[in-house]
């Protein structure tokens, strides 16, 4: 673990209150009545969020049982516990119980009632055209694929794998994964094939979804070779599903005749089906996210059907204020957990809105435009992409109506405090700004906003219901007013059930256990306030969050360590003051080469081509050598915190160093460079 900061503890200062609810909307919020609801159920007052959200975490078991009633779980045998076991991993919740996810989305709503609005980037010179999926055809297509994966041998537990932009056949593709009780996991198509075969190989799939092609930027771009590939190098692919949406009405693409069998979509999807749901443990894995860390390959996160539904319901009801009739903008790829965490909407009634295509295309304002378009009651998007837009000079209320968002919810990255003011000058006076934050970890939040609570410039407003969280120093104490390590010290639902091939837990416990075992360290640097207002001050480990995309440096050492021209490297994501992010990369010369532009532009063109285009530096430097840890652990953290102006001495310690002279180069560059100049971040 890296030291807590040292800097000087950001002052209790709470600032002028942006935004409070109307006593009107704060009385028919449903967190009001969940804790109207919950006074009477527990037959004690619950006055506020913040008196719920204590007992909460004192009372785990009990909680998560009002909120299985409350949010109205089934299942057609009962659960004989909340829990069992108490210590972090290996909590099992409500043994006993059988759920289906696609079976609790798909649930609500008649069938005329809209379940998905599909967008995507205009043409030049275009309009968006919304497209919508009635609840009805969205069951009827689920029904089909399911179906026809059941007639080609999917049985539960079986991995359905896909490569597929933000368009209706991944929500069909998922449920009717989730339906058959197969296990889903969704790559996107900026993933060049060899960054999607290193992760979807690890899962042995037996069924493929592949895509096209998909549009960005007003172009569109061309993924049939990357979809022959993948099919030829997941030998476990015994069926390709291919999904004809870039380039309609062209042959499928040329697929190897000794490779897997080649159905179109529309064909998959062509025979209708009952609705059939296999009645899947509350503990059956749903899906696989990857995160990516500093060394070995992607961590397959696996999530429970159960715990993302306990905790995503949790979340789309009492702090996003869905329900039947709402509509919930998420922009998302479908790299990011927000893809997943979006289908919540549809479990809590509300229909989904699907944007493929760049949020910059022709321009900033083009989302806005599509928030008024859909009348999108809740508005979900990236806090840079908030940034971006108030950096154009775009006026989103002067481009659209905006009138029906109730809610603005931001996350990926810290917005900065100036872009608060913006929010309520340029978009609406009247809308709850929530800055929220958690992790694909646990496909979910620990800490935003809700209606009762008050909107202040760089806060966010407090800890969600369930959520333990606290900020500790080195030694593992609580810290108030100061920057300390973001840990939650009671188990939550949608914790992953395990890593996967991670049978004896080795590299969950090392990645979220350590130093403190049974307490989940996240990553995040943070500071909690006495009135539970929180903020992040980005991440305690090295793993990259670039402008709220996540990164992990092992992605770039695989490729550029694998060219010889190259001996080592190391990438870091140095957080700046105001909201920038800088991200350079340094490189070791293999002996006999030197860091010309030709070997920059070979970096480059390896890291957007075999990874993604978000993965190229914004710098490439020639280091003399690369410093580590006695053990031979880069080091990522220190070398980092001396790029945000932190002093040599307190950022890392020589005598735990293999080459004391390398870290001095890297001081002495921090200092020319000055980077970064926050100390306490
Ligand atoms: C953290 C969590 O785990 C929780 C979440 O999921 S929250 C996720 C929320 N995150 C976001 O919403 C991210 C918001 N940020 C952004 O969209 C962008 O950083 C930004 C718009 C603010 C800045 O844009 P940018 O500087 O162009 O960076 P970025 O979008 O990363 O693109 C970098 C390059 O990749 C290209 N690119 C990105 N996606 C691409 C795609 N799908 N296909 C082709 N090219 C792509 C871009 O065009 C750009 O290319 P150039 O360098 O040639 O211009």
């Amino acid at each position: 673990m890296s030291q807590v900061p040292s800097g000087p503890a950001a002052a209790d200062d709470l600032g002028p209150v942006l935004w409070q609810a109307s006593p009107e909307r704060a009385a028919a919020c449903t967190m009001t009545r969940f804790l109207t609801w919950l006074s009477e159920r527990e037959g004690r007052d619950f006055p506020d969020h913040d008196s719920m959200w204590a007992w909460s975490v004192e009372e785990t078991d009990r909680f998560w049982a009002a909120m299985w009633d409350f949010v109205d779980m089934r299942s057609p045998t009962p659960w004989t516990a909340v829990r069992e076991g108490d210590t972090m991993p290996g909590v099992r919740w409500f043994p006993g119980a059988s759920v289906n996810f696609a079976e609790r989305c798909l649930r609500p709503g008649a069938d005329d009632d809209p379940a998905l609005i599909c967008l995507k980037e205009p043409a030049a010179g275009g309009q968006l055209e919304p497209r919508t999926i009635t609840r009805g055809q969205l069951r009827r297509d689920v029904a089909a694929l399911a179906a026809w994966l059941r007639s080609v041998g999917v049985r539960p537990g079986d991995r359905v794998a896909a490569y597929l932009p933000n368009i209706e056949h991944a929500v069909i593709g998922c449920m009717a994964a989730a339906s058959v009780g197969a296990v889903w996991a969704l790559l996107s198509p900026d993933f060049g094939s060899e960054g999607t075969i290193a992760r979807l190989s690890q899962l042995e799939p037996t069924v493929l979804l592949a895509v096209d092609g998909y549009h960005w930027q007003g172009r569109t771009i061309d993924r049939r070779d990357v979809a022959v590939e993948l099919a030829a190098s997941l030998p476990t692919v015994r069926q390709v599903v291919q999904v004809s949406y870039a380039f309609p009405g062209e042959p499928l693409p040329g697929y190897a005749a000794d490779g897997p069998a080649v159905t179109a979509w529309v064909d998959a999807i062509a025979t209708d089906a009952p609705l059939e749901f296999e009645q899947t443990d509350f503990s059956h894995p749903l899906w696989v996210l990857f995160t990516s860390g500093t060394t070995g390959m992607p961590k397959g996160l696996v999530h429970g059907h159960g715990g993302i539904l306990m905790e995503g319901l949790k979340w789309a009801h009492l702090y996003a204020d869905l329900g039947l009739g709402d509509t919930y903008f998420t922009y998302t790829t479908t790299g990011w957990m927000l893809w997943n965490s979006q289908l919540l909407g549809l479990a809590a009634g509300s229909s989904i809105v699907l944007y493929e295509g760049s949020p910059g295309y022709p321009d900033f304002g083009v989302l806005w435009e599509a928030a008024g378009l859909v009348r999108a009651k809740v508005f979900f998007l990236g806090a840079a992409l908030v940034t971006a837009t108030q950096n154009a000079g775009i006026v989103p209320k002067e481009r659209a109506d905006l009138s029906c968002v109730q809610t603005i919810q931001v996350s990926g990255s810290a917005l900065p405090t100036a872009g608060y003011p913006w929010v309520y000058e340029n978009v609406s006076a009247d809308v709850r700004l929530d800055s929220t934050s958690g992790g694909t970890d646990i496909c979910g939040a620990f800490v935003g906003g809700n209606d009762l609570l008050p909107v202040r410039a760089g806060r966010i407003s407090g800890p969600l219901a369930g959520a333990a969280i606290a900020a500790w120093d080195d030694d593992g104490k609580p810290v108030t007013g100061e920057v300390g390590e973001l840990v939650i010290t009671r188990p939550m639902p949608s914790m992953p059930l395990h890593l996967w091939n991670d049978t004896d837990n080795a590299r969950y416990l090392d990645s979220y256990f350590d130093p403190w075992p049974g307490v989940w360290r996240h990553g995040d640097w943070i500071t909690l306030y006495s009135d539970h207002s929180v903020v992040i001050h980005g991440r305690s480990d090295a793993t990259l969050n670039r402008d709220g995309v996540r990164l992990g440096s092992s992605d770039f050492y695989g490729v550029l360590e694998a060219m010889p021209q190259i001996q080592e490297t190391l990438v870091l994501g140095v957080e700046q003051p105001g909201g920038g992010y800088y991200l350079p990369l340094f490189v070791v010369p293999a002996p006999g080469h030197e860091l010309d532009d030709e070997l920059i532009a070979a970096i480059r063109t390896e890291l957007r081509t075999k990874r993604t285009p978000r993965h190229v530096p914004d710098e490439i430097i020639a280091a003399p050598a690369i410093p580590h840890t006695l053990t031979g652990k880069r080091l990522e953290v220190p070398i980092k915190r001396l790029l945000q102006g932190v002093p040599l001495e307190k950022a890392a310690n020589l005598a735990a160093v293999d080459d004391p002279d390398v870290v001095r180069w890297f001081a002495e560059f921090a200092r020319t460079r000055s980077v970064g100049g926050s100390a306490s971040t």
